[in-house]
């Protein structure tokens, strides 16, 4: 990706107005901010709400075969409008938690700038591996998520997760107010070290990590 083209899909990140570029290597993808009407985000949050009672309900089976029914409904509804990767809404809305795709966490960055971002959110049931603990493979999710986005503030894009590793501190427990924030620690060639840390509000440290993005070459996917 050229800087001129990252320096596009910056004003797109920051202004939320319109922006097509090349990928570095990826192959022509639209990287626009999506224009939702206001069901969207709610639509968004239902879902969320369903995956959690998915995990955590315990009811007759002819309560399943009901729900079954109203999820063929919706799947019947949904169907006919698969579109391709970049022109989903999905990913794309910056103002809703997780950029208003449910593979996301739920969780709001609220400022990202070249030295830093930070993001708030969540864990929700969901989210849970054992005992009220949030699982040890969504942790990882967040802080990639926050990787992507610190290389992409860095000008750093199109850069792929080369490896992560986490530093599991404490227990992260589910329904509390947490926070992450991710910088650039070192570059070097098309290496790009980047570092975080999940806090909750006292700032007890809950888990750290490690990364290196690498940038693409021309034609890598
Ligand atoms: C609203 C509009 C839109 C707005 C946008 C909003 C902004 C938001 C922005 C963003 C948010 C989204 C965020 C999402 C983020 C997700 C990211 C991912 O999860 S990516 C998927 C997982 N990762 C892969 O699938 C990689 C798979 N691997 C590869 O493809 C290759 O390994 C690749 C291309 C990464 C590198 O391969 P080679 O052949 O080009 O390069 P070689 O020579 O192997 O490595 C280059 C250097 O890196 C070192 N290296 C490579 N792997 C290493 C490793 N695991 N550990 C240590 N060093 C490693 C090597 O030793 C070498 O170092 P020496 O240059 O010699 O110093």
């Amino acid at each position: 990706m050229t800087d001129q083209v990252d320096d596009d899909l910056d004003s797109a990140a920051v202004t939320g107005s319109s922006a097509v570029g090349r990928r570095g290597g990826f192959p022509k993808l639209r990287m626009q901010a999506a224009d939702t009407g206001p069901d969207f985000g709610p639509f968004i949050e239902a879902m969320r709400t369903l995956q959690d009672l998915a995990v955590s309900v315990d009811a007759p089976d002819e309560v399943y075969g009901a729900a079954l029914s109203h999820a063929q409904a919706m799947i019947d509804l949904l169907d006919p409008y698969r579109a391709p990767e970049g022109e989903s809404p999905a990913g794309r809305v910056l103002d809703l938690p997780g950029r208003g795709s449910l593979l996301m966490v739920p969780w709001q960055v609220e400022y990202f700038g070249p030295d830093l971002v930070r993001s708030r959110g969540s864990f929700r049931r969901y989210h849970v591996g054992g005992n009220n603990a949030v699982h040890g493979g969504v942790i990882p999710l967040l802080f990639d998520e926050m990787f992507g986005f610190t290389s992409f503030m860095a000008k750093r894009s199109v850069s792929r997760t080369g490896y992560l590793h986490v530093n599991y501190r404490k227990v992260t427990p589910i329904d509390t107010p947490l926070v992450v924030e991710s910088r650039v620690d070192r570059i070097e060639g098309r290496k790009t070290f980047v570092v975080a840390e999940l806090r909750d509000e006292d700032g007890t440290l809950l888990a750290d990590a490690e990364g290196l993005m690498i940038k693409l070459l021309p034609g890598q996917p």
